[in-house]
């Protein structure tokens, strides 16, 4: 693609058309061939397209006279009822194959995928050398002639930056987001794209048309949307991916069609729940503030997450504290130092390496534990995954004093049974792959057990106390009973919601069997029993077998919300990409000493495309905010397909015909002489 300059110049794949500016002008650019005589007989082709001629009577040459068929016979233009200002119809596909290059002193342009039609009987221009730039300049004067298969042009459009040229008559986006803007013009891109895919199936040899984006905006063969669905007996063919947008989300119930907007992007909870979570991931403190050291070990830039709480010794017998800190190897890792502890017996280093194997959606995986004097004194530390704004199940349902308060039967603040069967089922399956590990989880307790996301937990601190009570696994067995036991003390908790319910068990269980189910209270009965050899966590699994099943069902339907969600912003990165290159040339002041860079050459393409693709206005003067059309061009335009559109400079004065393929490599080609060092 060379490059392009102002309309006037010549040397563009593009194919501008020029209103004449003046009849001396006219003259002068009418081929010789042509005689006054003939320009009479033919018509006007601003009437044509426009609907008027301004020059009709100050100098135009050819007809203005609609109704008098002047043409020869063979002509195009004998078919009136398309090219009728009544119904215009106009596209510009044949146009190509007859006019001259000479016109303009500009090589012809020959699309690779240019389908001429079986009516257009004039012989093709042939085109410039091979190798040489395939272009041609499509001059505004009447010396050309139009075939009956155009795009439909309405010329009261007042200002309308440009038309889709394709020939697929479905695919009215253009028109369809100038007229009926809104939810039937975001229908009506989706079906028209989709009709497209469609057509892509009915070619005979599609994927060598495909390398070459021909195949799916120059077929002309029309294809029901609906007959998309019946065509499964062919062999699906490989797609182009770069043109996919989301699928056409569920538009029905919205009245204000600015809510379509968001339709195409994810939900605003959790788009602000992952922002949030982003944001204390990035929170930082000054170190010294906090008496923190700068560097410990390969981690830095510690982070108090306790901050409130202080040292606790319940747990672990020791000071502790946890930091969310950044590790210079790989990222992110919140450390949980225990200070005062001084590590004696090195072979109980060896423990986490059992447990830096587990791997479990339901436990916070370690990574690494060593010892520091960085603190001031003996430390041990351990290093976990970060899970950002996580909560303790302690903050959760144990911290506010409404609920530490003496719990009252039958007051509101019951934890519902679906939650309480979640936890469990996560519990269970935690502490199973625990146990099969011949390890024991002993960190059963509401402050050590991370809400990580809705109803989704994670048991925390495993394998600190196989460091700070080592004994060479010797009552691994004891421990695991002790891990039953403690389930079942925290779902008593959790369902009288109090911690003191563990201390009265007959009022505690009787209150449950009460608020909740039989099988709840089994359950429990079951890990809170003596502890026997065939008292197991598979014991619980098979009792919860059926809840089991609800569990994985929600968290498949979480799965698909999230999936569906992730599809709609799955295009971002790459239209962002493309935006930010518009970004950086479109008014760009100044570039190489020329202060017109951004409004000439290449870039004068750029700056047209981009209003059709973002200033285009309705018959009424109003913008079109049509996000599906935006995002349609960008992505033809990100795929550089060969389908053209007309662009027309704001004065409507020029028009240009251009495929995606070619701004995309002006957009290119400007980019990389941004780019460009000297
Ligand atoms: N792996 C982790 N990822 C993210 N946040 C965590 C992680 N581990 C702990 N936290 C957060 O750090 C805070 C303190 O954790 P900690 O284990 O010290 O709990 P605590 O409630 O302070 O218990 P204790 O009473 O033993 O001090 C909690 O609010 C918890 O949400």
């Amino acid at each position: 693609m060379s490059l392009y300059s102002n309309p006037t110049q010549s040397g563009s794949a593009a194919i501008p058309i020029v209103a004449p500016t003046s009849e001396k002008e006219i003259s002068k650019n009418v081929p010789s061939k042509y005689s006054t005589q003939d320009s009479k007989a033919r018509t006007c082709r601003n009437l044509i397209i426009h609907g008027y001629c301004k020059y009709e009577g100050k100098g135009c040459k050819f007809n203005h006279d609609i109704n008098k068929s002047t043409s020869p016979p063979n002509s195009p233009e004998t078919n009136k009822s398309k090219l009728s200002v009544n119904s215009p119809v106009f596209k510009p596909t044949n146009i190509l194959s007859t006019i001259s290059p000479e016109v303009v002193n500009a090589p012809p342009f020959i699309p690779k995928n240019h389908q001429l039609s079986a009516v257009d009987e004039t012989p093709i221009t042939p085109p410039s050398a091979p190798g040489s730039p395939q272009q041609q300049l499509f001059y505004d004067s009447g010396e050309h002639e139009y075939d009956t298969d155009m795009s439909i042009f309405d010329p009261t459009i007042s200002f309308y930056p440009s038309q889709s040229l394709t020939s697929s008559k479905p695919f009215l986006l253009s028109s369809g987001g100038v007229k009926g803007h809104g939810l039937n013009a975001l229908a009506n891109s989706f079906a028209s794209l989709a009709t497209q895919f469609s057509a892509l199936d009915t070619l005979p040899d599609v994927t060598t048309q495909h390398m070459n984006n021909t195949s799916y905006f120059t077929s002309s063969h029309y294809v029901d949307p609906f007959l998309y669905h019946s065509q499964q007996t062919l062999t699906p063919q490989p797609l182009q991916y770069h043109l996919y947008t989301s699928p056409l989300p569920h538009v029905s119930n919205l009245h204000p069609h600015q809510k379509t907007i968001h339709a195409f992007f994810m939900s605003d909870h959790l788009r602000e729940e992952l922002q949030q979570k982003n944001e204390a991931t990035l929170s930082s403190v000054n170190a010294k503030d906090f008496n923190l050291p700068e560097e410990l070990h390969v981690y830095h830039s510690l982070y108090p997450l306790d901050l409130g709480q202080g040292k606790s010794v319940k747990i672990f017998g020791y000071p502790s504290f946890t930091y969310k800190s950044i590790c210079n190897v790989d990222g992110l890792g919140p450390l949980l130092a225990m200070t005062g502890f001084r590590l004696t017996n090195e072979i109980a280093m060896s423990t986490i390496e059992s447990w830096r194997r587990i791997r479990h959606a339901n436990i916070v995986s370690i990574r690494e534990a060593f010892t520091t004097k960085a603190f001031g004194d003996h430390s041990l530390v351990f290093v976990y995954d970060y899970h950002p704004l996580s909560q303790t199940l302690f903050d959760k349902h144990f911290s506010s004093p409404i609920q530490t308060a003496v719990q009252i039967p039958g007051v509101i603040t019951n934890i519902p049974e679906t939650v309480l069967w979640s936890y469990i089922v996560q519990l269970a399956s935690a502490i199973k792959t625990i146990h099969a590990s011949d390890l024991a989880a002993r960190m059963i307790d509401p402050t050590k057990i991370l809400l990580t996301g809705k109803n989704r937990i994670r048991v925390n601190c495993c394998g600190i106390m196989d460091m700070l009570a080592f004994d060479g696994g010797k009552n691994i067995h004891y421990y695991q009973q002790e891990d039953l036991i403690r389930f079942g003390h925290l779902i008593i908790s959790l369902a009288c919601n109090s911690l003191s319910s563990v201390n009265n068990m007959p009022k505690s269980i009787e209150f449950i069997s009460r608020q909740y189910s039989p099988d709840l209270k089994s359950v429990i009965i079951y890990l809170i029993s003596k502890p026997t050899p065939d008292k197991t966590i598979d014991g619980v699994v098979a009792m919860i077998a059926s809840k089991t099943l609800h569990d994985i069902n929600s968290a498949h339907h979480y799965n698909d919300f999230l999936e569906s969600e992730l599809s709609k912003e799955l295009e971002n990165g790459r239209l962002v990409r493309l935006l930010c290159k518009f970004g950086f040339i479109n008014e760009r002041p100044e570039f190489d000493m020329d202060p017109s860079w951004s409004e000439t050459g290449d870039r004068y393409l750029i700056k047209l495309f981009r209003d059709y693709v973002f200033h285009q206005v309705d018959e009424n003067g109003y913008p079109v905010v049509d996000m599906s059309h935006v995002l349609t061009c960008l992505n033809k335009l990100d795929a550089g397909v060969d389908e053209r559109i007309m662009l027309m400079s704001r004065d409507e004065q020029s028009c240009l015909i251009v495929s995606y393929k070619e701004i995309k490599n002006c957009i290119d080609s400007a980019f990389r002489d941004l780019s460009r060092r000297k």
